[in-house]
């Protein structure tokens, strides 16, 4: 595509419920926006960073500085630039993977769109809707939580995944287990415990989980074989696999014996594709991670959680259960258990402007 600017929107989304995980508790949820503005007509992608550096170093003001000053200049320098160049033209600049991830899907979509291309058939998907998990935040107390989990399945989510943290890990899982029997179950603790709390994780075992997510530090990848090694639970990483290489470092060292892939996290839809045909290569289960986005990222990751290796139900859950109102014109839906993948061209949904400019509370636009 021939590249005639960006234009960057932050918005905040006010949250259904807040949404309380081993690092904190959102109750508006604040992203960025990016559209490419190019000859061919507009993309749109989603950096999917928090207010606060939490989940990992990168935070929305950051982003919003290392785009307008760095990254989106970088890429208008190089005016006509296919969609596949854009991760090297970046790549000078360390680190920023959800900034990368954001501005290149805005690139595909719109070369995918001039194309009249779905990103689905683009990526190689082989399913036309995707089973849809559901990530529970971690609530008031374990009678909560059942109550929380009784709605989500009479929604018919398909995989229950529950938030967890020191404290508030082996009462909750049983009460889960108690109130609803072998339901798939994981859980998530966004690094909050360190090889010191094996014991409470290896009590964990008995409840036949689908895996543990990202037990600890969410740099790490040495201590977390360690840990591996003294559980029956699958080790699943999600924070410490930031790019393809790390998948390789994680494999080879036996760290995780699942990935959770999120496009922003590893810096683009075309590294979380190698990351996939790298564990396809080795046999490792993928699944489909999410950042609370909005119908732009969704509709992405329904997309990408239909290639053959997301053989693990997704965090791609409907819309409504973050949004009361998306800023799309089709907000994805649970039918059935499952999420429709996009046949649209490009992410293959319409942005509702109207929504867009309510929520918009900063805007910023760079020409070439
Ligand atoms: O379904 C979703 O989009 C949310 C899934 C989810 O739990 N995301 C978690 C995570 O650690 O994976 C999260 C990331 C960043 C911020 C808050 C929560």
């Amino acid at each position: 595509v021939s590249l005639e600017g960006f234009e960057l929107r932050v918005l905040q989304l006010p949250l259904v419920s807040p949404f309380t995980t081993s690092f904190g508790t959102e109750a508006v949820r604040e992203v960025i926006v990016a559209r490419a503005l190019t000859a061919d007509g507009d993309g749109w992608g989603e950096i999917v960073t928090g207010e606060a550096p939490l989940y990992s170093s990168e935070y929305t003001q950051g982003a919003w500085d290392v785009a307008l000053r760095f990254l989106a200049p970088a890429l208008l320098e190089r005016g006509r630039i296919a969609p596949e160049q854009v991760s090297a033209v970046l790549e000078p600049y360390k680190g920023h993977r959800m900034v990368k991830a954001g501005l290149e899907l805005a690139v595909l979509d719109a070369a995918l769109r001039a194309e009249g291309r779905s990103l689905a058939e683009y990526l190689g998907a082989v399913r036309d809707r995707v089973p849809s998990g559901v990530s529970v935040g971690i609530q008031r107390d374990p009678e909560a939580l059942v109550d929380a989990v009784a709605g989500y399945l009479d929604d018919g989510y398909v995989r229950i995944k529950i938030k967890i943290k020191p404290g508030r890990d082996i009462d909750d899982t049983a009460a889960v287990r108690e109130a609803f029997g072998g339901i798939p179950l994981q859980v998530d603790a966004n690094s909050a415990y360190t090889l010191a709390d094996v014991d409470t994780l290896a009590a964990l075992d008995r409840f036949d989980l689908l895996l543990i997510e990202q037990p600890l530090q969410e740099d790490d990848i040495v201590d977390h074989a360690v840990l591996a090694k003294r559980l029956r639970t699958p080790v699943c990483l999600d924070e410490s696999i930031v790019s393809a290489k790390a998948a390789t470092d994680a494999l080879a060292l036996g760290s995780a014996a699942i990935i959770n892939i999120k496009a922003g996290r590893v810096g683009g839809y075309l590294e979380a594709l190698a990351i996939h045909d790298l564990c396809v290569g080795t046999g490792v289960p993928v699944w489909c991670g999410g950042m609370l986005e909005t119908g732009i990222g969704r509709a992405a990751n329904a997309a990408l959680a239909a290639l053959p290796g997301f053989t693990l139900p997704g965090d791609i859950s409907a819309s409504a259960r973050f949004y009361t109102h998306d800023i799309v014109t089709e907000p994805a839906v649970i039918e059935d258990g499952h999420v429709r993948v996009p046949t649209g061209d490009g992410i293959g949904v319409e942005i509702d402007h109207d929504a867009l400019d309510a929520v918009t509370v900063a805007r910023e636009v760079v020409h070439r």
